[in-house]
C-alpha cells in the first residue's frame, strides 16, 4: 500500500472530487460513515459518545459521525473548538447535524463515554494549546476509549512528531491510504489500531502521481525475490564475502555469515585476520574461511574468487583498515561485485572523513552501496541531515541516500529504507524483541545474501528488513540474535509458499 503525505492526500482528494462521483461533502459523508461502522463494530457496549470537532474538515467528519450515531439512538454530545468556515464542507456537515455543539472549553471526559477526536487531521499546522490541550489532558486522565478521525490530533501526519500534545487513540480510522505519521514514531504509538477505510476514491486516482513511499511488505519486492532454479550451482546462487573482526570480536560476522547462508546465497567466505583464524575455524562448518590481513589479501581474494556481494562492518573495528577495504570494494566494477553492505563499525569508520565515502566516484558500472545505520551511526555520517529537525525520518533517509548515492536503511522500531531515486518504505512488522545484540548483524547478512542472488539493492534491503522482523515475531519472547537465521527457513516457506 502506498503511504501519502498530507499534500499528496490533499491533491488526491481534489482529483477524486474532479473525477466524481463524490463531491467534497460526499467524501466527508463516506469518511464519517466509515468511522461510525468501526465504532459500532468495536465498541458495541458504549452508549455515550463525545465528539470533539475542530474548525476544519476533520471537524466536518466529526459532525457526520455525531449525526449518524445520534440517528442510531446513541447519547451523543458535540464539543466544538470553533465553528467551521462558512461555505466549507464542514459547515454543511455541521448544518446537517442536529446535535447542538457546546464549547470545547466545557468538555470533561468521563470513563464511560467514548471520545471521538475530530479536532485536527491533515491540517494540523502548529502546536496544540488552550482548550484543545485541556481536552487531550482530560481524556488521558479519564482513561476512556478514543477513536481518532484520520489522525490523533496533535500527531503530524507527515512526520509522526507530536506538536505540543496529542491524543493516545484506541483506534484511528484514516481514509484511502495511511500517512507517514501512522507508521513513524512517536505518532505510531498514539494511533492504537489503524483502519484504512475506503471512502469511494478509486485507486487509479493516484496513478501517475509519483507516489514513492510504501508500507514495507512483499508487494514491494516479491517479484524481485530470488527463486533458485535447478540449473543453478552454488556460485551462481551467489557468493558473499563477510569480513570478520579480530580474535575477540568474531561473533558478529559469524551471525552475518549464517544469515547470508540461510537466506539462500550459494556460498559464504569469511575473510578473517590471522589473529582470528583459529577462533573462526573452530566455529565454522559450511562457511569457508580465508585469511585477509591486508588490502593485498583482499585484492587477491576478490580477483580470484569474485564474490557477488561483500559485507563489512559487524564487529570489524573502527579505523583505517575498514575505510581502506570499503573504498577498495566500492571501486570494483559491478560485473565483478554487485553490491557492498557497510554496517556498524564500517559506517562509524567514515565519521571523521565522510567525504571519502560520500563523494566517492560513482557511476552505473560500480557496485551498489547499502548503508545500514542506527540513529547514532546515522548522526555520525550525516550530521547536517540528522540536525535538521524539520525532516521526517523518511526525508532524512531519502536525503542521506541521495547524498551517499546509496540505499540507506535507517534502523529503529520504524525502520525506513530509502533509495537515491526517492523510493522509500517504512517497515511496520517489527517487534521490540529485535532490539537485541547481534540482531543488526543478521539483518546486514540477509541483505548481502539477497544482493548476491541478484536482487536489486533497494528491494533487497526492504525484503531483508521485513523478513528479519517476521523472524523476530515468529520467535517472540526470549529471542536472541542466534535464533534469527534459524527462523528464516520458516519465514521463507511462508513467503514463497504463499505466492
Ligand atoms: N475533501 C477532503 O479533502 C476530505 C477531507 N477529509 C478530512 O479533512 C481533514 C483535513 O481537513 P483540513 O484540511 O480542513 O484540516 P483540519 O485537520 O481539519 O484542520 C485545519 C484547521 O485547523 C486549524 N489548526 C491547525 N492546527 C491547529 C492548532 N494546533 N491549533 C488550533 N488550530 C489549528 C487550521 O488553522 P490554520 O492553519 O488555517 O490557521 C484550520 O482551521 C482530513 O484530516 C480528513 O479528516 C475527509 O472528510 C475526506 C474528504
Ligand atoms: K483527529
Amino acid at each position: 500500500m502506498e503511504i501519502l503525505t498530507s499534500a499528496e492526500m490533499g491533491r488526491t482528494d481534489r482529483r477524486a472530487i474532479a473525477k466524481g462521483p463524490y463531491d467534497g461533502y460526499g467524501l466527508m459523508r463516506n469518511a464519517g460513515a466509515s468511522v461510525v461502522d468501526e465504532i459500532l463494530a468495536r465498541f458495541a457496549e458504549v452508549h455515550g459518545v463525545d465528539v470533539l470537532c475542530g474548525p476544519g474538515n476533520n471537524g466536518g467528519d466529526g459532525y457526520v459521525v455525531a449525526r449518524l450515531l445520534h440517528e442510531r439512538g446513541l447519547d451523543v454530545r458535540v464539543f466544538a473548538s470553533a465553528p467551521p468556515r462558512q461555505g466549507s464542507d464542514a459547515a454543511l456537515a455541521a448544518r446537517d447535524c442536529s446535535v447542538r455543539p457546546e464549547p470545547l472549553s466545557v468538555f470533561r471526559a468521563t470513563r464511560e463515554r467514548l471520545v471521538v477526536d475530530a479536532l485536527f487531521g491533515a491540517g494540523l499546522s502548529k502546536e496544540i494549546g488552550g482548550p484543545e490541550a485541556e481536552a487531550i489532558g482530560s481524556t488521558q486522565a479519564a482513561g476512556c476509549p478514543v477513536v481518532a478521525v484520520d489522525l490523533p490530533s496533535g500527531v503530524s501526519g507527515d512526520s509522526g512528531a507530536i506538536l505540543g500534545a496529542a491524543f493516545s487513540a484506541t483506534l484511528t480510522v484514516t481514509f484511502f491510504r495511511a500517512k507517514p505519521g501512522h507508521f513513524l514514531y512517536p505518532g505510531r504509538e498514539r494511533c492504537g489500531a489503524i483502519v484504512v477505510a475506503d471512502i469511494g476514491i478509486a485507486p487509479t486516482v493516484i496513478e501517475g502521481a509519483g507516489i514513492k513511499l510504501w508500507e514495507n511488505g512483499p508487494h514491494v519486492w516479491r517479484s524481485d525475490f530470488p527463486s533458485p532454479s535447478s540449473q543453478m550451482h552454488k556460485y551462481t546462487r551467489g557468493h558473499v564475502a563477510v569480513f570478520s573482526g579480530g580474535a575477540s570480536a568474531t561473533g558478529a560476522a559469524r551471525l552475518s555469515a549464517r544469515a547470508v547462508a540461510r537466506i539462500g546465497a550459494g556460498a559464504v567466505t569469511m575473510l578473517s585476520p590471522s589473529s582470528a583464524l583459529l577462533v573462526n575455524a573452530a566455529h565454522l562448518t559450511s562457511i569457508m574461511l580465508q585469511r585477509a590481513d591486508t588490502l593485498a589479501d583482499v585484492e587477491t581474494f576478490v580477483a580470484n574468487r569474485r564474490p557477488a556481494a561483500a559485507l563489512l562492518g559487524p564487529g570489524f573495528g573502527v579505523g583505517e583498515t575498514a575505510r581502506l577495504f570499503a573504498l577498495f570494494l566500492l571501486g570494483r566494477r559491478k560485473g565483478d561485485l554487485k553490491g557492498v553492505v557497510l554496517d556498524a563499525d564500517a559506517i562509524t569508520s567514515f565519521a571523521e572523513e565522510p567525504r571519502s565515502l560520500l563523494e566517492r566516484m560513482v557511476d552505473g558500472e560500480m557496485p551498489e552501496l547499502v548503508l545500514t545505520p542506527h540513529a547514532a551511526e546515522f548522526e555520525r555520517l550525516f550530521p547536517d541531515i540528522a540536525a535538521d529537525r524539520s525532516l521526517s525520518k523518511v526525508e532524512r533517509a531519502r536525503a542521506a541516500a541521495l547524498q551517499a548515492s546509496a540505499v540507506v536503511l535507517l534502523k529503529g522500531a520504524d525502520t525506513v529504507v530509502a533509495a537515491p531515486d526517492g523510493r522509500a518504505v517504512i517497515n511496520a512488522n517489527g517487534t521490540p524483541y529485535l532490539a537485541t545484540a547481534g540482531s543488526g548483524d543478521v539483518l546486514a547478512g540477509i541483505i548481502a545474501g539477497l544482493i548476491a542472488q541478484s536482487m536489486p539493492v533497494f528491494e533487497a534491503a526492504a525484503a531483508a528488513t521485513w523478513l528479519h522482523a517476521e523472524a523476530g515475531r515468529l520467535f517472540g519472547p526470549g529471542l536472541i540474535a542466534e535464533d534469527l537465521p534459524e527462523l528464516l527457513p520458516e519465514v521463507l516457506s511462508g513467503l514463497l509458499g504463499a505466492s
